[in-house]
Parts: C-alpha cells; sequence; structure tokens
C-alpha cells in the first residue's frame, strides 16, 4: 500500500493523514530504555519490525473505530471462488473484519462452478445480458452448487480459518424471498428470480452475534418454488435491505475498463449516467452488466458507498476500507 494512501486518526477519531515517518511512536524509539536497549527480537520480528507492526495497528485504529458496528456487503463472485489461495486470503480480511467489530455481509455466487456442473451432463451455459437462462435441469445444477456445495464451504473454510460464520440458504434457513424475474417482456429466462424481500432479522442477528452470515444468490417463491438469481442483483437487494454502509463487489478485474482486456483504462470513478451509456454502447458488457446494473439501482436508495474491485489483488478488501481512494472502481450518482 502506498504510505500517501495511508490514513490515520487523532486520538478524537477524526482523520488525519499520517506518514509511517511521522508516528510519534518512532520518537519513543530513540529513548528506548536502559533495561531494553540489548533487545533486537521479539519473538521472530526484529525489534524495528516489531514496532512497525505495532505501529500499524495504531494507524489502524480510527478506521476500526469509524467502522465498528457498520455493514459492509460482499458480493463474492464465482472467478475469486474458484482459487483457494485467493479465496483464503479474501476470508482472513472479512474474519479480521468481524473480529474488530465491522459487520461483513457474505452474498456469493459460482457461474464457473455452475458452469461445470452443467457440462458434465452435456449443457451449454446460455446467458442472456449477464443472466442465465434457468430451464429445470440447470436450475437443479444451480441448487446444488450454490445452496449447497458452494454455500456449505465457504462456511466451513471460515470457521476453518478462526472465524465463525453460518450458512443462509434454503436448505439451512432462508432469508432470500422473491419471485420470477420479467425483465423484458419478450424474453423468458426462466427459472431466474428477483429478490422481494430479505429476512434481515436472521441476518442482522447473526452479525450481532459475531458470526458472519454466507447468503447464495438464490431465492425462494411463495409457492415454494426455487429460483436462481444473478449474485450481483442478490448482494444489491442484502446491502439495501440491511441499509448496508458499503456494497462491495469482488470480482477478477481492477474495475470498470474501458477496454476491457486492458488494466490500464480502469475508470476509478464512474457516474450512473456515463455508466449507462458505456452499457449501451457495449462497452460494458457480459457479467460487468449485472454488477454496474446493482451498483446504480443501490445507488440513493441508502448505502453509501459501491465498489467494484479486484479480489485477486491480496488484501484488496481491506485496502478497500483503508484507503481513501480505494483500489477498484467506485460508481456515483
Ligand atoms: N468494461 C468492462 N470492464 C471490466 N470487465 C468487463 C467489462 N465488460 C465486461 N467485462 C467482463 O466482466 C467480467 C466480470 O463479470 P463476471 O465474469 O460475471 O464476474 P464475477 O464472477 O466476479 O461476477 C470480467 O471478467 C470481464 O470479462
Ligand atoms: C440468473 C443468473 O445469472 N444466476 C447466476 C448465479 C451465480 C452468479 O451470479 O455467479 P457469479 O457471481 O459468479 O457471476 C448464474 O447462474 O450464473
Amino acid at each position: 500500500m502506498a504510505a500517501s494512501k495511508l490514513i490515520g486518526f487523532s486520538v478524537c477519531g477524526k482523520a488525519t493523514k499520517i506518514s509511517p515517518n511521522s508516528n510519534p511512536t518512532d520518537k519513543k524509539r530513540a529513548e528506548v530504555p536502559d533495561s531494553i536497549k540489548n533487545v533486537d527480537h521479539i519473538g521472530d520480528f526484529t525489534l524495528d519490525e516489531a514496532i512497525s507492526k505495532a505501529n500499524t495497528l495504531i494507524e489502524a485504529m480510527g478506521w476500526i473505530r469509524q467502522f465498528r458496528g457498520k455493514t459492509t456487503v460482499i458480493k463474492l463472485g464465482g472467478s475469486i471462488l474458484d482459487d483457494p489461495q485467493e479465496l483464503m486470503h479474501i476470508l482472513l480480511d472479512v474474519i479480521f473484519m468481524e473480529s474488530v467489530g465491522m459487520k461483513p455481509v457474505l452474498v456469493h455466487g459460482g457461474g464457473k462452478a455452475i458452469n461445470r456442473e452443467l457440462a458434465e451432463s452435456g449443457i451449454a451455459p446460455n446467458f442472456v445480458r449477464g443472466r442465465r437462462v434457468t430451464d429445470a435441469a440447470t436450475l437443479a445444477a444451480v441448487e446444488k452448487v450454490l445452496a449447497g456445495e458452494l454455500n456449505v464451504s465457504l462456511t466451513q473454510e471460515i470457521e476453518r480459518l478462526g472465524g465463525r460464520a453460518m450458512n443462509l440458504s434454503f436448505k439451512t434457513t432462508n432469508v432470500l424471498f422473491g419471485k420470477k424475474l420479467v425483465d423484458q417482456p419478450d424474453e423468458d429466462l426462466g427459472f431466474v428470480g428477483e429478490v422481494t424481500r430479505v429476512d434481515r432479522n436472521v441476518i442482522e442477528g447473526l452479525s450481532y452475534t459475531d458470526q458472519v452470515p454466507v447468503i447464495p444468490s438464490m431465492c425462494e417463491g411463495d409457492d415454494g418454488q426455487h429460483y436462481n438469481v444473478n449474485a450481483d442483483t442478490a448482494a444489491m437487494a442484502v446491502a439495501q435491505a440491511l441499509g448496508a454502509d458499503k456494497l462491495v463487489f469482488l470480482s477478477d478485474v481492477n474495475g470498470v475498463r474501458r477496454d476491457k482486456d486492458d488494466p490500464e483504462t480502469i475508470i476509478h470513478s464512474l457516474s450512473s449516467a456515463e455508466a449507462r451509456e458505456l452499457i449501451q454502447t457495449g462497452v460494458i458488457n457480459s457479467g460487468m452488466i449485472p454488477k454496474v446494473e446493482a451498483c446504480l439501482e443501490t445507488l440513493g436508495r441508502g448505502v453509501k458507498k459501491v465498489h467494484i474491485i479486484d479480489g485477486r489483488l491480496r488484501h484488496s478488501l481491506l485496502l478497500e476500507i483503508f484507503t481513501t481512494k480505494g483500489v477498484g472502481t467506485e460508481i456515483h450518482p
């Protein structure tokens, strides 16, 4: 992380820029008491390394105070879920957030895993504007992967890493309710749903007992019918229902780009009007469409910040929270 991006806090909690060189604890280093002058290691670290680590903790204190008790909805895309190492680092960030009193809520997709499951039955994926056309056989595969395997393994991984988590699906406790999505009158996507109600009491109850809720992108209709929901849309519904402070989409790109194959063309700050234009002109296409549409819908409905960031960048989630500029694309009204 660039030192200039680090933000620290004065004792009263007001944000001030901190440069590592100006940290007040450095002065103490010159005044080491005689009794410990010969100490050159603490555990596995040199004294300087240990002091630097302690400084980092102090610097984080203001941010932690600011975000304590605030909800961040984190959407995990299928691309990220496919890499165990990347996933582990993301989940460690989530556990850290939870440990310091922030309230992270995970909503996950699993598009790539669903594609693999379908391929085993010889079914080719079929997407319209970033949403999967879902017939009965496809729905069965989606259920198996999203509400079953991935939801369980994510929860178990958080617990293995030392956190506490609860998987919330219609196989355990369902929190997403909805109906069939009718997006365009002339197109039928099958069992694709939209979320119309979120059981926020269950989700908040878990957050208050220091557990991370893990929610797959499926909803249940009044008649018990299950629907496949695009995970970006599901995350948006959860963030809105909870009045989340932040909604963060973790994907396999560094943000919205002018050329989707060129990371250098990332747009750090995107207005709603420009985002709509980029969708219309096809610059934003495929899986980026539901993400940006979800951002647009979320803004102005209580959620304060919406970001699309690269989950492959180690600790991108913490960098997003602990820096002013952030690391991906922020969409604003
Ligand atoms: N303008 C764009 N900028 C960045 N990515 C884009 C853009 N347009 C389309 N994409 C595609 O969107 C993909 C991300 O969506 P998706 O594959 O659904 O990810 P996830 O599984 O994380 O939801 C990127 O990998 C990229 O190929
Ligand atoms: C209706 C619809 O498109 N559902 C998605 C749900 C999973 C998802 O969104 O996964 P990602 O986050 O990995 O894209 C699908 O079937 O792929």
